[in-house]
């Protein structure tokens, strides 16, 4: 079992997750997923989230809630490997987010440029 594994974490949030795949993408020796797929490049992990977002949507669609919740759990780590590649914090997104609070999903949409 790798370092940072427990046999069940109980539940952990993104911060969490963040900080165990910062310390696998740095470490050494022991195989780790995580930095196997960081290796591989930004665009090897961003094709890994699209998948796991098209996984997710189609879990959404069907009938089965737990491939929902399963599917969604790869979506979320994904997202925070191709973050950590990519060099981007959760903390900028959070901000982001946090700046988008002022103001209407609506009013937020209509200020991005058009395209
Ligand atoms: N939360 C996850 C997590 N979710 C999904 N996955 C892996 O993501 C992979 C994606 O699923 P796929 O069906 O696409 O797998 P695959 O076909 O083997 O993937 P590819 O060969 O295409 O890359 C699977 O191998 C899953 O095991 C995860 N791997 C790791 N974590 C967390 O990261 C920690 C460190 O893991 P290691 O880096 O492996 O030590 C773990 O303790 C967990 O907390």
């Amino acid at each position: 079992m790798a370092k940072d594994a427990k046999p069940d974490a109980g539940r952990i949030d993104l911060d969490e997750l963040a900080a165990i795949v910062a310390r696998r993408a740095a470490g050494e020796g022991e195989a780790s997923y995580t930095r196997s797929l960081i290796a591989k490049g930004v665009a090897k992990c961003a094709q890994k989230l699209g998948e796991e977002a098209v996984e997710t949507a189609l879990a959404a669609v069907g009938p089965d809630t737990k491939a929902v919740v399963s599917e969604g759990a790869d979506l979320l780590y994904h997202f925070v490997v191709l973050l950590q590649a990519r060099g981007v914090s959760l903390e900028d997104i959070y901000a982001e987010l946090g700046r988008r609070t002022s103001r209407s999903g609506l009013e937020e949409k209509a200020s991005r440029p058009k395209g």
